[in-house]
């Protein structure tokens, strides 16, 4: 089982326009329109099968937003992080 962050380790290794929310890491990636955003959600998704670490994804016009914790940890671990770099990267 992946060990928690702590509180310093996750201010430092938040991947750009990422926030902590809590026991959850964030971020809302915007889009011109409603369809790249349901693929852009798509992709998250073929990420978390390859990682089998899995967001909550809330695609709403123009937006799709990214919320990560480690369930089986109760917080956020570098599965979070490591996830959310890759987001970063399919995005920009
Ligand atoms: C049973 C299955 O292996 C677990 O639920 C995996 C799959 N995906 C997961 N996703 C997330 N975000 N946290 C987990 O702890 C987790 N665990």
């Amino acid at each position: 089982m992946s060990d928690l962050l702590s509180d310093d380790e996750i201010d430092r290794q938040l991947p750009n326009g990422w926030e902590r929310d809590g026991e959850e890491i964030t971020r809302a990636f915007e889009f011109d329109s409603y369809l790249p955003g349901v693929g852009f959600a798509s992709a998250v998704g073929g990420l978390a099968e390859e990682a089998w670490h899995h967001p909550e994804i809330t695609i709403t016009w123009g937006e799709v937003e990214v919320r990560l914790t480690t369930h089986d940890a109760g917080g956020i671990t570098e599965k979070d992080i490591e996830l959310a770099g890759r987001c970063n990267e399919i995005y920009e």
